[in-house]
């Protein structure tokens, strides 16, 4: 049996298995076996064994924001216009067959923007280009799904729309707008497994027993568990497949032309969407706007002593876990200048007061002003390392010797 009729069978299993508190368990272990099967279907060594006709394009600026939705929702007319890239548009179907990058410009930061083919359900199971599609989706730092208002509420298309495309996206691994699970596993060698949970209330969304069931699916027999947060089965097993990845997503409704205001203020009210209309140029600078502030990039303009700061060109740093920091700032300056880094002064946002001294773990806000003092007098690290390794060099030593023994 291929690996997608095994998928089908326990997906059929599941819709046929009544969810109570009896089942739990067994869900559990059919979820586990779904998500392993789906990671295999993931793994590159596949018939074709090639990427030759992959989507891949190089990473260009400071960010990557992929454009997903279904054929003919306006993606290729969005690109055009937020970079004024040409990408093929007309009114039939699967117009675009292949990933078109294209640039923003905002905030002088430069933003990758990719035009993708569209995507019907079946895309992550390898249906029309879908797999293609999905791993460049994969390599984003923001996902646009794209959605055509205009079907939107009378037959409720764009509501399933969604919901078909964040199915097919999450069956690949892909989290939108979700933060990882705060659970943490320890492998050991003996000793069972051992649950300690911190979270209040306890966890109210699986069993003990369950949890032991999926461990054993994944053939984790003794390991520490430490739940800081009360996850479902699902969570908990993306945890344990540990290729996940949680992603930013916007849902852009396109075409609002065609609706009444009501409509489209009904739409821009749902979480994480905003309305534009390509053809009349609506809400274009509101999805900038909100792509920007997604995206977590960091401005930072530098000063030099006894001038001013310089406004024209600033260093755009990309979202770092726990935040842009100013060794971040000087990585991307120099990688030598945060070790010379006596303080940084720093004026904005991120500043208890105008031009706060601070070192290198302080946090950077948008549109920050810094300027780096350096430690004259402080011998480097790393050049006293190189120092003590001259120093100690056998054939410098031996050199030294020889010279010693010549002069008497
Ligand atoms: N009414 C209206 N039509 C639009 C708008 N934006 C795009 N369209 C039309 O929608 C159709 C599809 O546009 P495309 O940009 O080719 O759509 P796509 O999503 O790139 O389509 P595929 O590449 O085939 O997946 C074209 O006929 C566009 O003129 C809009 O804002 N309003
Ligand atoms: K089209
Ligand atoms: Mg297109």
């Amino acid at each position: 049996m291929g690996i997608l009729e095994k998928i089908k069978d326990i997906e059929l299993e599941m819709s046929r298995t009544q969810k109570n508190k009896a089942t739990e368990g067994h869900l559990g272990i059919l979820k586990s076996k779904l998500a392993k099967l789906r990671t295999q279907l993931l793994a590159p060594s596949k018939t074709s064994g090639s990427n030759e006709d992959s989507f891949e394009v190089s990473k260009y600026g400071h960010g990557r924001v992929a454009l997903i939705g279904f054929p003919s929702v306006g993606k290729s007319t969005l690109l055009t216009e937020l970079t004024g890239t040409d990408s093929e548009v007309a009114a039939y179907e699967f117009t675009t067959l292949t990933c078109i990058p294209g640039v923003i410009h905002y905030n002088d930061a430069k933003i990758q923007l990719l035009d993708l083919p569209g995507i019907i359900e079946g895309a992550s199971e390898g249906k029309g280009r879908g797999r293609q599609v999905i791993a460049v989706a994969k390599s984003s730092d923001l996902i646009l799904m794209v959605l055509d208002a205009t079907k939107s509420e009378a037959a409720n298309s764009t509501y399933a729309h969604k919901e078909i495309l964040t199915r097919e996206l999450e069956a690949v691994g892909l989290r939108l707008n979700q933060t990882p699970p705060r659970v943490y596993v320890k492998p050991k060698h003996s000793g069972g497994v051992q649950v300690n949970n911190v979270v209040s209330g306890g966890l109210t969304k699986m069993s003990e027993s369950t949890i032991l069931k999926i461990l054993a699916e994944y053939k984790i027999h003794h390991c520490e568990l430490l739940f800081r947060e009360d996850v479902t089965v699902d969570q908990f097993i993306d945890v344990l497949e540990g290729n996940r990845k949680y992603v930013r997503c916007l849902y852009v409704y396109n075409k609002v032309d065609a609706l009444t205001i009501e409509e489209v203020d009904s739409l821009s009210r749902r979480p994480d969407s905003v309305c534009i209309s390509c053809h009349m140029k609506l809400g274009m600078d509101h999805l900038l706007r909100r792509t920007w502030n997604d995206m977590g990039l960091v401005r930072v303009y530098t000063k030099k002593t006894g001038q001013k700061p310089d406004f024209d060109e600033p260093v755009v740093l990309a979202d770092h876990r726990g935040g842009c920091t100013v060794k971040h700032f000087c990585d991307q300056i120099h990688n030598t200048l945060s070790r010379g880094l006596k303080y940084a002064q720093v004026w904005g946002v991120s500043a208890k007061h105008m031009g706060q001294r601070v070192g290198l773990k302080h946090a950077l806000s948008d549109e920050d002003v810094v300027q780096v003092v350096k430690d004259d007098g402080a011998v480097d690290k790393e050049e006293l390392k190189g120092r003590f390794r001259r120093k100690n060099d056998p054939a410098r030593i031996a050199d030294r010797v020889k010279k010693a023994k010549l002069k008497t």
